[in-house]
């Protein structure tokens, strides 16, 4: 079914209420990793059900982020502003992007925070500054969330991701290293980060009426620069994804399951046969919806390109080799909805043309 609707203003979108796929990872393996490749081939994203991940570690963490957002907004902008680390309001990222959302983004690999402010008096003085934020960042949220929970979500999250992204070399049969993806996620110098996003009901001045029940836009289209995305939230929706057909698709909330979306990185490990999915989150002015997502990235230096099998003769690498940090600061200079990759396409006689 295809309807109309309109997050933005002055704006008819296409809204098609398909299903997205549903892998149950208790299934025979081979049956899952062929699902899983099918779903990142034609969606770059699935839900996963029967995922190992206990409810109780979810619960504490959804309650941990409940309490932050609870928090009186003084007591979190302790936390602010996002650079990009920390607690941010309506503003996303660097360059002018806006959403009806409030968040907290950390580091995953804290250990890399604490080590490094020991090296504090030795650096020069703008890095002197920046690590004081980060430390400064660093020592409010050890304060205001349960650093066990958090840490026990991460771990849990990241187990999951591993899995995911190994079940996805067999399915694509690299037969060579299973690991290859997943090593990127264990490094212990991983630059993968946890969000968590509290879209508040929003409170709509134009229109006081119950029948009324317009959405806004909470986090805006874009993909997710890292290699694999893990999102949950509570049960309130808001969650879309794009079609290639330019269908906007709902994703329900489920309180069971976990998302998965293939991020930019994947797309280009995968010399583009997985799909970096856009997607956005939609705000409503009835319940507040919570999310929280764990970006799974590869430490700043490791080199990015396609794995040896996804090249071929008739298909040859679609990108030029780059570092995560390269990569990760061009997306960090562009807007949210920016294409980034294609800045990263190989220089092929077709492209010069
Ligand atoms: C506008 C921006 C926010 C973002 C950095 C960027 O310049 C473009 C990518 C954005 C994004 C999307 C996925 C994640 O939520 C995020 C943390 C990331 O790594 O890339 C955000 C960035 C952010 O909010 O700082
Ligand atoms: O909050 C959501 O549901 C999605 C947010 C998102 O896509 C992101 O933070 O990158
Ligand atoms: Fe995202």
């Amino acid at each position: 079914m295809v309807v109309a609707s309109s997050p933005t203003p002055n704006r008819i979108e296409k809204i098609n209420s398909f299903d997205v796929p549903i892998i149950d990872l208790s299934c025979k393996r081979s049956l899952v990793s062929e699902l899983v490749v099918k779903a990142s081939e034609e969606y770059g994203f699935f839900k996963v059900i029967n995922h190992g991940i206990s409810k109780d570690i979810t619960d504490r963490m959804e309650e941990q982020g409940l309490n932050f957002f609870a928090k009186p907004a003084l007591e979190k902008r302790q936390a602010a502003p996002p650079s990009p680390l920390g607690y941010g309001t309506k503003n996303i990222g660097f360059n002018g992007d806006v959403g009806e959302v409030e968040y907290l983004l950390l580091h995953t690999n804290t250990q890399s925070i604490s080590q490094s402010s020991k090296s504090i008096s030795n650096e020069p003085l703008s890095f002197h500054t920046q690590l004081k934020k980060k430390l400064h960042v660093f020592l409010f949220l050890e304060k205001n969330l349960d650093s066990c929970v958090v840490n026990d979500y991460i771990e849990a999250v990241r187990n999951l991701a591993c899995e995911i992204l190994e079940l996805m070399t067999e399915g694509l049969h690299v037969h060579d290293n299973k690991c290859v993806f997943s090593d990127f996620i264990r490094d212990i110098d991983s630059d993968s980060l946890v969000r968590l996003n509290h879209y508040p009901p929003y409170k709509d001045i134009m229109d006081t009426s119950p029948s009324s029940q317009t959405n806004r836009i909470g986090f805006g289209e874009h993909s997710d620069p890292q290699i694999l995305t893990i999102l949950r939230s509570n049960d309130v929706g808001g969650l879309q994804i794009l079609l290639e057909d330019g269908t906007w698709v709902p994703v329900p909330p489920d309180p069971i399951a976990f998302c998965v979306n293939v991020g930019d990185t994947l797309q280009v490990l995968t010399n583009g046969r997985f799909k970096s999915v856009i997607h956005r989150a939609l705000a409503n002015s009835v319940k507040p919806r919570m999310s929280i997502m764990y970006f799974a990235a590869p430490p700043l230096h490791a080199c990015i390109s396609p794995v040896p099998n996804t090249i071929t003769p008739e298909k040859s690498s679609l990108y030029r080799p780059f570092t995560w940090s390269e990569f990760k600061k061009t997306a960090y200079s562009l807007r949210l909805g920016d294409t980034r990759l294609d800045l990263f396409k190989a220089q092929t006689d077709e492209n010069f043309a």
